[in-house]
């Protein structure tokens, strides 16, 4: 397929072999992804993404838990256009979108300024998220985004969760296929905890019941 698929039990890896910050130790459960992992990842996922879109892009950072993956990512576009000769600019844009408290979607909530959607007119955009769950952050934001006739959207989220509660879809460029559980760590969070964690983990129970609010 075109992603990566750890979502078999046996891919995780264990607490003992990687380095954890102390003040998390009993909160995680495992290691989904190593940080390592995760940046050769991106290199192939910029490979993709640069060879399909030579021309102006937009690339949308999807605040907060898109930022770790859209700096990243950006910063393996730029090195890469640059190679490929291109003198074509590359023009960043943050939006902010939250429908999470402790592991449940609510509603979602698009925080972007009209001045801003001005930017996105006519333009190729790239969306860059961290994770494709139920679905529905990404499904209300591309209805809204197409009201303001961008000339191309492209969508790529680091993470897509096999779970029932998916509305179907599927973004352009996905990096992993991870398993119906609740992840954190490289931004990803629960209630603004662990997106100081490098690595993808799985949240432990005590980690959920010491956070939720
Ligand atoms: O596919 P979905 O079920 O909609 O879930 C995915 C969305 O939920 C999370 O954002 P959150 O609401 O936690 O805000 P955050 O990005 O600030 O953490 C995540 O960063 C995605 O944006
Ligand atoms: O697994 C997850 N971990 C963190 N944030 C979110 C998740 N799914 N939807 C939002
Ligand atoms: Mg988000
Ligand atoms: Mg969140």
């Amino acid at each position: 397929s075109d992603w990566i698929d750890v979502t078999t039990e046996k891919n995780h890896y264990s607490l003992n072999h990687f380095v954890i910050p102390s003040h998390y130790e009993r909160d995680v459960s495992s290691i989904l992804i190593p940080h390592g992992v995760i940046m050769d990842r991106i290199q192939k996922l910029a490979r993709l993404i640069v060879d399909d879109s030579q021309g102006p892009l937009v690339v949308c950072c999807i605040l907060k838990g898109g930022h770790q993956y859209f700096a990243d990512l950006v910063n393996e576009i730029k090195k890469l256009r640059r190679n490929n000769g291109s003198s074509v600019p590359l023009s960043l844009e943050f939006i902010r979108v939250k429908s999470y408290t402790n592991d449940t979607s609510g509603g979602v909530n698009i925080s972007l300024t009209d001045e801003q959607l001005k930017e996105f007119e006519g333009k190729n955009l790239l969306i860059v998220e961290d994770i494709i769950d139920t679905g529905a952050t990404m499904v209300h934001l591309l209805n809204r985004l197409e009201t303001y006739n961008p000339k191309s959207v492209k969508v790529t989220s680091l993470l897509l969760k096999k779970t029932p509660k998916s509305n179907g879809y599927i973004p352009h460029y996905v990096g992993f296929a991870i398993p119906d559980a609740f992840v954190v760590g490289y931004a990803l969070d629960y209630n603004e905890y662990f997106r100081d964690l490098d690595h993808i983990c799985v949240i432990s129970d005590e980690g959920k019941a010491k956070y939720a609010v």
